[in-house]
């Protein structure tokens, strides 16, 4: 390893088991478009992010934090892999996601990453349960073993009672923890939270941060909030202000 190397794996804690790893990453936007792929030349660029190094490991909790328009979403989706950088390194389960074509990106997502989001995103049509297995069709998983796959993930996650409710038929820490179980069912390294308690009273947060606990014993889990009970369950935390990290991480 060169003195460079090392370097940076010290800065950032990095070791074997490190699942997603970047180094002086970059994102900017065109101000007043959808994002840089609708921006016209002469729109004025937004750095989101300026210049941010950090790695994550299997066994951790990271939390993101920072005031709104910091970057901390910017950052999610990068960590991802379901955005690219506008300049630095970025790998995710050992692939260097700056060379990945956008189907090599779903591909990598789908074998290495989990999502969960503030508002869910299950599909209303269908039960607990197919919302849990519907990432292990793509997977190309038989029938039978999907549904056994997402009944013990229903299981897991306490919810075994409801799994042929509908999304409309259960609470939204119900919702998120159905939305965790299926972020899990395609056996993620890394878990990417962004708000993840966001919507939901503060005894049913808890229940889904205990849920996060426990799964880091497996993944690495990277948790983006303003919330600071989401933000005390983390190992680490990596302070964004304006695109750049802040030195007094926690
Ligand atoms: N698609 C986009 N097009 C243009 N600018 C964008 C786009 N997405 C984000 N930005 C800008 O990038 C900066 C960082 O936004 P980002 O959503 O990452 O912040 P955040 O910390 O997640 O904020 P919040 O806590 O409010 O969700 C902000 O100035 C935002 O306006």
């Amino acid at each position: 390893m060169s003195s460079r190397n090392a370097d940076v794996e010290a800065r950032n804690g990095e070791h074997a088991d490190t699942v997603v790893t970047c180094d002086s990453l970059v994102r900017e936007y065109r101000r007043g478009s959808g994002g840089a792929l609708f921006g016209s030349r002469d729109q004025p660029v937004v750095r989101a992010l300026d210049g941010v190094s950090m790695s994550v490991s299997s066994g951790e909790i990271v939390g993101i934090q920072g005031p709104s328009g910091s970057g901390k979403s910017t950052l999610l989706h990068l960590l991802a892999a379901l955005d690219t950088p506008t300049a630095g390194s970025l790998t995710v389960a050992g692939r260097n996601v700056t060379r990945l074509s956008e189907r090599e990106r779903a591909r990598l997502r789908l074998d290495h990453v989990g999502l969960v989001f503030q508002r869910f995103h299950l599909l209303p049509a269908l039960s607990a349960r197919a919302n849990v297995a519907l990432p292990l069709i793509e997977l190309g998983m038989p029938r039978r073993e999907r549904r056994e796959r997402a009944t013990e993930l229903l299981e897991a996650v306490g919810l075994s009672s409801r799994a042929t409710h509908r999304p409309g038929q259960l609470s939204g820490g119900e919702q998120q923890r159905v939305a965790i179980a299926r972020a899990l069912s395609t056996e993620p390294d890394l878990l990417v939270a962004d708000e993840p308690t966001g919507e939901l009273d503060s005894e049913t947060g808890r229940r889904v941060l205990d849920l996060f606990e426990e799964l880091s014993d497996e993944h690495a889990v990277v948790v983006a909030s303003h919330d600071a009970a989401t933000i005390d369950v983390a190992d680490r935390v990596v302070r964004l202000r304006d695109g750049r990290r802040q030195l007094a991480d926690g």
